[in-house]
């Protein structure tokens, strides 16, 4: 009897998992037929493509559609190829659209789980606002005299280091100790020690080992998995060493009546000013700061550097940009001066826009939204994106894409220049847009470029033929980041 209700069961799951399968037929959604159960994401599960790789085939095989629909093992799901559409998603319409898929518990997860990234409805907004003060212009040029310091610092690093170095570490390195001054104060020790605690924790934060990868892998193919079982993002060691470091430095400060302007000081206020702000929010902020502000940005970092090596006349043209704003500067490089290099801007944006950080965003429609096709459409009558459907927005396929950018696959950062006029706005997104585009971006951006400058000023480099060509990205990891390392020699400047 328990056998024929077992099989009972099991066909009317099959029947219903293929039914929902018809999902995107039913509303004349072209997209590519589902495999059965994992539907139209198996190369990710087998580990064999990337996110990025694999939403840009789809991207790519259907050229004619505005969106794509697909199936995320049984979750139907949306593939969004068309600017103007994501420009109506991510800010016109932002009320239909206002969270990311990816969610973590706060109970479970209470550090990961207060990230404005992983919030949700009203709380992801009055978080937003608390924190978008610790992060204006003004806050930024104030620190920076600090990422000018960590950047001389560097310099005499890398003069130390073996002329072949993996540059994804050394980046790491110069993003923890930027992070560690600017967030809290302290110094991470990541060019005086082979493996301080700072490093310590970043190794084990974000690192894609054991089974947080495979959790890593599951919440990002499946988010909505991360309720259901529970999923922590930060491990259990990490929230403690940083809460530790963080309540510490608080103490010491209170006790000390110190008040140093930086990002620890903006949450100590919140904590004295708002009743509902938390001892935990305070230590979940701060330590946002932390996983926000290094790993990211030395991914950027390091992308950016190898292409600087591997096109090596753009290499000599901002060296030249760089070299000249020294000069005019008494051999410093003031922060109204940086704002204003052109250029490395430029080689910047075109670096994000080859390797994005994030390959691909993950919305979820929170209000039932109507799509109207427009009249020569492949898609012929409107239907409504359902509450509840997750959109994804193709990073690293939008960036690739000639209709867009000229031979897209080469480094140019001419294309940026002049007013970016190769460029559709909504079809470059290293950042995100609208509401919830990156918070973090002007101080990303800030740390790449000084450090980058104080390289290019001090070091000619070289692309080591250890590095494995053409770059794959990594399907182990949620951010994009090549299967091998890259590596680059250093030749110093006399
Ligand atoms: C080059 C470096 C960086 C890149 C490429 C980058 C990229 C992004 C992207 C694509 C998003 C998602 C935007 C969206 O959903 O539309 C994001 C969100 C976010 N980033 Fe960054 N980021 C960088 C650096 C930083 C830094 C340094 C910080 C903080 C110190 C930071 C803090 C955040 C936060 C808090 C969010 C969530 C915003 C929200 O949902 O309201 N990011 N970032």
């Amino acid at each position: 009897m328990l056998l024929i209700l077992a099989l009972i069961a099991i066909a009317s799951g099959l029947f219903f998992m293929n039914l929902n399968y018809m999902y995107w037929k039913k509303r004349g959604v072209p997209g590519p037929e589902p495999t059965f159960f994992v539907g139209n994401i198996l190369d990710n599960f087998l580990v064999k493509k990337s996110l990025a790789d694999l939403y840009g085939e789809i991207y790519r095989k259907f050229q004619d559609a505005r969106l794509v629909g697909i199936f995320k093992a049984g979750t139907p799901t949306l593939v969004l190829r068309d600017p103007e559409l994501i420009k109506d998603i991510t800010v016109k319409s932002f009320q239909n659209f206002r969270d990311n898929e990816l969610y973590l518990d706060k109970s479970v997860d209470p550090l990961s789980g207060r990230n404005p990234f992983f919030s949700k409805g009203d709380d992801w907004k009055s978080t937003r606002v608390l924190l978008t003060p610790g992060f204006t212009s003004g806050k930024i040029k104030w620190i920076y005299p600090l990422l000018e310091e960590v950047s001389k610092n560097f310099v005499k690093y890398i003069e130390k280091q073996p002329e072949t170095t993996n540059i994804k570490e050394l980046c790491m390195r110069f993003t923890l100790n930027n992070v560690g001054t600017c967030a809290f104060g302290l110094d991470a020790k990541c060019f005086e020690e082979n493996n301080p605690e700072f490093k310590q924790i970043a190794d084990k934060y974000f690192s894609p080992v054991g089974f947080k990868n495979v959790k890593l892998l599951l919440i990002s193919i499946i988010p909505a998995l991360a309720k259901i079982i529970s999923i922590k993002f930060t491990p259990k060691d990490v929230e403690v060493k940083l809460t530790n470091i963080i309540t510490q430095t608080l103490k010491y400060r209170e006790d000390n009546n110190i008040i140093r302007n930086d990002f620890l000081h903006i949450i100590h206020q919140l904590m004295k000013s708002h009743k509902d702000f938390t001892e935990v929010d305070a230590t979940a902020h701060a330590a946002g700061f932390f996983g926000d502000g290094y790993e990211t940005s030395s991914i950027a970092m390091h992308f950016f550097l190898y292409e600087l090596a591997a096109n090596p006349e753009t290499q000599i043209k901002l060296r030249e940009e760089v070299n000249k704003a020294f000069e005019e500067n008494n051999n410093t490089l003031p922060y109204e001066e940086i704002q204003k290099m052109a250029y490395l801007d430029a080689a910047f944006s075109e670096a994000l826009r080859l390797h994005p950080p994030l390959g691909s965003l993950n919305k979820m429609c929170t209000k039932n939204y109507t799509y109207v096709p427009k009249s020569d459409e492949i898609i012929k009558k409107s239907f409504v994106i359902e509450e509840g459907t997750p959109v994804i927005l193709p990073l690293y396929a939008l960036h690739r894409d000639p209709k867009y950018f000229d031979d897209p696959d080469s480094f140019k950062p001419e294309r940026f220049l002049d007013g970016k006029k190769d460029t559709v706005k909504y079809a470059f997104l290293p950042f995100g847009e609208g509401p919830r585009a990156c918070l973090g971006q002007r101080f990303g951006s800030l740390q790449v470029k000084i450090g980058v400058a104080y390289v290019i000023k001090n070091f000619e480099i070289f692309v080591n033929k250890k590095t494995t060509l053409p770059i794959k990205y990594d399907p182990m990891y949620f951010l994009t980041l090549p299967r091998e390392p890259l590596w680059i020699d250093f030749k110093k400047i006399r």
